[in-house]
């Protein structure tokens, strides 16, 4: 398997380069320079497979032999046995023909630890290999930092530093990432918002100089592929669950980054059936404005919350983007660089696909509440705001009643105190593993939304100088 930039204009790399590279180097996002395709025939074979066996038939031809198959299913077992649920991605149902798909039975309960926890096993085993140590630089607003730590913090092989905008992620988010015990791991929280902390790390790809030529910087964020590779999985997983794939699935998927929604995209373009990809967003709505009215336009980026999903730029929208516009990398970093600088306007053709899949909703901060509130009350069930964004989406977007719709649930509730309790509900106790997590020692900088401070300081924390 071959992997090509967007940006048309960087090195074809195979998997084990793609995992390492993070952003190509002329800027753009890696992506399959083809995708495996599979027959009805062939996704109803898959039917009844215990998750890690389905994860293995489908990321298989995306390792395209970099790491043996025995190797890579040991690996893929390891990783979903320590969720906390056997099915590891358990549908709910919530009304007829309306699931959540529980995405946060791992150990940071949130999606981001179906890729994230075999993200440091396969980094992990590479570094080992190459014998290379690597440093990690990423940002989170909220649930990609903990989960990243938790999946590469027994590596010897990274040095792993994660910023999250100050004050603006949940208490237990915070929580999670900073008291995370390891002489490898730097939290920093910048004074800035997600997307000041996602330019730096994209900045820092693009002027590696810093680390001297003695580290490799390693991104865990999804503008690394094998993010979005392991998140194709649960959708496979899910629709077969449902009687696919002799029957369609819509899915609406709470959206920041576009990281998980193009998963779901992916899943479709290789052969799996589904209606319709709702793209749910919260007050951040640049990509609901995109797609319905055919208008990028950056506005200011808003608190809410859902602090996972405060995002204006999404980096994954490139990947569509991409498909979009017939995969023309030149076409598309001019593109990018207008989308940067000015409000755009989509080829009006390439708009017109994308809404043939999908549809999109933006959903404030008090129907996301009423949502959490009405849920509970119709079903004992408790979403937390992200999900929520999505049930409301689903409902507001569904095309075919007759279709299951699956709302993909992002995040415990537990994560998120101050919405579940503006809803008027309690929040559930922490699981097991996380009682004692408001007793424990944090350790985290606070820093200036400046690139020289940030590299400076990973310079300093890593060479000692
Ligand atoms: C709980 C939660 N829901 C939804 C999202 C949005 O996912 P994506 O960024 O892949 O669009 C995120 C963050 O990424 C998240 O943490
Ligand atoms: N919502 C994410 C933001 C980062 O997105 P990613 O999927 O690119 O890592 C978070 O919670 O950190």
């Amino acid at each position: 398997m071959k992997y090509i930039s967007t940006r048309g204009n960087a090195p074809e790399l195979d998997f084990e380069n793609v995992l390492l590279a993070g952003l190509a180097t002329d800027g753009g996002l890696y992506v399959p320079k083809e995708l495996p395709e599979y027959s009805l025939d062939e996704i109803r074979s898959w039917r009844g497979l215990p998750y890690s066996e389905l994860a293995f038939k489908i990321i298989k031809p995306f390792v395209g032999g970099a790491i043996e198959d025995d190797v890579l299913a040991k690996m893929l077992d390891e990783t979903y046995a320590g969720f906390g649920h056997k099915a590891v991605a358990p549908l709910a149902q919530i009304d007829s023909s309306e699931y959540v798909l529980e995405l946060f039975q791992g150990p940071t309960l949130a999606f981001k630890d179906f890729a994230l926890q075999l993200l440091g096993r396969l980094l992990d085993h590479v570094l080992v290999k190459r014998n290379e140590r690597a440093v990690i630089i990423g940002a989170t607003s909220g649930d990609t930092g903990s989960a990243a730590i938790e999946g590469c913090k027994h590596s010897d092989h990274v040095d792993i530093f994660i910023m999250h905008p100050h004050n603006r992620v949940s208490e237990v988010q915070r929580k999670q990432m900073t008291t995370i015990k390891g002489d490898n791991v730097f939290n920093i929280a910048v004074e800035g918002n997600f997307d000041d902390c996602q330019r730096m790390v994209k900045a820092c790809f693009a002027d590696q100089d810093f680390l001297r030529g003695e580290r490799r910087l390693v991104a865990v964020n999804s503008i690394n592929w094998a993010r979005i590779m392991a998140q194709i999985v649960y959708y496979f997983y899910a629709s077969l669950n449902l009687g696919g794939p002799d029957r369609e699935v819509a899915l609406s998927v709470p959206t920041g980054n576009f990281g998980d929604i193009f998963a779901g995209y992916l899943a479709h373009k290789m052969g799996l059936p589904v209606k319709q990809l709702i793209v749910a967003t919260n007050k951040n709505d640049i990509l609901h404005r995109a797609i319905s009215q055919n208008k990028y336009e950056k506005h200011p980026l808003a608190h809410t919350l859902s602090p996972s999903m405060d995002i204006v730029v999404s980096s994954n929208f490139e990947r569509l983007l991409f498909d979009v516009y017939g995969r023309d990398g030149a076409a598309l970093a001019s593109l990018m660089d207008r989308m940067n600088s000015e409000t755009v306007e989509f080829d009006k053709d390439g708009m017109a696909k994308v809404r043939e899949m999908f549809d999109s909703h933006a959903v404030n901060d008090e129907v996301t509440c009423e949502t959490i509130k009405q849920v509970y009350d119709e079903t004992g069930y408790l979403l937390d705001p992200h999900t929520a964004i999505g049930v409301k989406a689903a409902r507001e977007c569904r095309r075919d009643a007759t279709v299951p719709m699956i709302t993909l649930g992002t995040a415990h509730p537990v994560k998120f105190a101050e919405a579940i309790e503006k809803a008027g509900l309690e929040t559930p106790q922490l699981p097991h593993h996380l009682l004692d997590l408001f007793e424990r020692e944090e350790r985290y900088e606070v820093m200036e939304n400046e690139l020289s401070n940030l590299q400076n300081f990973v310079v300093k924390t890593v060479f000692g100088d």
